[in-house]
């Protein structure tokens, strides 16, 4: 079944919890980045800990090792689930987060190729694959791939097999769930539900394309 992961970027701590619980019965976890995270403070976590979903603190972490342990620890002690790191930033940085995230019993994804339309500047050229390849040498649980960009995705899967890749820039960026849902293991919403007029009602919708 294709995960529907909501990505949360509201800045009102308010309309973070509603659409939350609204969208609740229809979602597999929750994304939490820096939008909501800079407005709020970590203590959203525990506003949204009675709905029982996974949380994901994406905060594309990108630092030398020690500092990528530092933010790490801090991610999963504040109750978080899994965090998202980049890889470009190389093996050692990257494999840490992957060991405090295990060491915690979370998970941790790495970017190996991002959906906007600048990413084609520095991801492309391989380099998205040698990111691929370096997330399955750290054994990181999975990647994130562009929704935008579905042959990046089959090609991307090639290289991590079975591992997880969760797919972003459905909806507002122009990727098409339909098509994406049965190519990966999730795929992450955000503008398409939290803008909606009704956002539980459009988490529905989407919870229904599975592959
Ligand atoms: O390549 C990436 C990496 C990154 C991620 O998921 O790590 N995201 C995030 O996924 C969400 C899409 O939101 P919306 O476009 O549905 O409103 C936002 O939180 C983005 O920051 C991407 O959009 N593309």
């Amino acid at each position: 079944m294709t995960e529907l992961i909501l990505s949360l970027d509201v800045l009102d701590r308010k309309q973070a919890v509603s659409v939350a619980e609204s969208c609740a019965p229809f979602i597999d976890a929750i994304k939490i980045g820096y939008p909501l995270v800079l407005s709020t403070g970590l203590s959203i976590v525990s506003d949204l800990a009675d709905l029982a979903l996974p949380l994901i603190a994406d905060f594309k972490v990108a630092d030398i090792p020690n500092t990528n342990r530092l933010i790490c620890e801090a991610v999963f002690s504040a109750g978080f689930d899994a965090v998202i790191a980049h890889g470009f930033v190389g093996a050692d940085a990257a494999r840490t987060c992957v060991e405090v995230a295990h060491r915690h019993s979370g998970a941790a994804y790495i970017v190996a190729e991002m959906s906007h339309p600048g990413a084609t500047e520095f991801f492309h050229g391989g380099v998205a694959e040698r990111i691929a390849e370096l997330a399955v040498t750290c054994r990181a649980d999975g990647i994130i791939a562009p929704a935008t960009r579905p042959e990046r995705i089959a090609r991307l899967r090639e290289i991590v097999g079975s591992k997880a890749i969760y797919s972003p820039g459905v909806g507002a960026q122009g990727g098409d769930p339909d098509e994406v849902a049965r190519l990966v293991d999730g795929i992450i919403v955000g503008r398409s539900i939290y803008e909606a007029e009704n956002p539980g009602a459009e988490a529905e919708r989407l919870s229904r394309i599975r592959r």
